[in-house]
């Protein structure tokens, strides 16, 4: 479905934040992208919906060149595109639904999201969702009178809102506790089955990369140094991901099953680990 070939990024001042990214993404696939910081994995994701240009390289989307469009029809591949923020974006002074419904932003025209008039569906859809990432009764609520979780489910429903194919996930879990971050996570996993959705979240809790994600890739700076399913992550590769550690690896995390002793970097805090482990 979402194919990279040979994609490469280098910024103006010179920084090589990609070089030669070779990804297939296929449909409904979850794909946790890990690696330390500045190995460029935010820079990847936002390529892909070019919010950052790619140097060179080929980004197609269900057969489509994203790499060269431009205008309406950039628009128009965007909507297939969804992203869910580490600080949510949302626009704190709107309510919840009315954040929700910006997810439609992309579909309706000029005057009506001047006028914020959606259509009756949208409306609709956007309540379903609300009760399916667990707001049913926040609806009226202004946005910043939420607590960081429920900011992210707000964030979760809109970007789904959007009837996406694709979702661009951008740290979801790194303002959250232990817990929340779980939660968070398992979300997007079911919703992701229950849309067959495709997902990249860029993520450095390698834990819940391990425990959520089909599918994990290592970047290293720029550079994809590791592709395969969390089972095969053991600490040489961690190693070759992030450097020399003494990784702690028993324990195989599969979705959904919580793993007896998570992989940590051992420089993370030990409680974001054992808290959670344990909800
Ligand atoms: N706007 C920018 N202008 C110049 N260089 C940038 C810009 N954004 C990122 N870079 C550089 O590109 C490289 C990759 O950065 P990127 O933010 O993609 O990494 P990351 O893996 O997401 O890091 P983190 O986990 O810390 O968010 C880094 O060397 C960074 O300094």
């Amino acid at each position: 479905m979402l194919t990279l070939y040979s994609v490469c990024k280098r910024y103006p001042t010179g920084d090589h934040a990609l070089s030669d990214i070779d990804l297939t993404l296929p449909r409904g696939q979850v794909l946790a992208l890990i690696g330390p910081s500045g190995a460029g994995k935010s820079t990847l994701i936002r390529c892909v919906n070019r919010l950052v240009e790619p140097t060179s390289g080929s980004i197609t989307l269900d057969g489509v060149e994203l790499t060269r469009l431009s205008g309406r029809r950039l628009r128009e591949a965007r909507r297939a595109m969804a992203m869910i923020f580490q600080e949510y974006a949302l626009v704190d002074r709107l309510t919840v639904m009315e954040n929700v419904l910006s997810g439609r932003l992309g579909y309706v025209g000029f005057w009506r999201s001047f006028l914020r008039r959606y259509p009756r569906e949208a409306v609709a859809e956007a309540f379903h969702l609300l009760e399916r990432v667990g707001l049913p009764h926040a609806l009226d609520k202004r946005a910043d009178a939420l607590s960081g979780g429920q900011r992210q489910r707000v964030g979760i429903a809109r970007a789904l809102l959007q009837r996406p194919e694709l979702l661009l996930v951008d740290e979801p879990t790194a303002s959250l506790d232990p817990k929340t971050s779980r939660q968070i996570m398992r979300l997007i996993r079911e919703l992701c089955a229950e849309h067959e959705l495709a997902a990249i979240i860029n993520i450095h809790d390698v834990a819940l990369a391990r425990q959520f994600a089909d599918r994990i890739v290592g970047l290293r700076a720029g550079r994809i140094v590791f592709d395969g399913t969390p089972g095969e992550l053991d600490a040489d590769i961690l190693t070759t991901i992030y450097g020399e550690e003494e990784w702690d690896t028993q324990g195989e995390a599969t979705p959904n099953q919580v793993p007896a002793s998570p992989v940590r970097p051992l420089h993370q805090p030990l409680t974001a680990v054992t808290a959670g482990g344990m909800q």
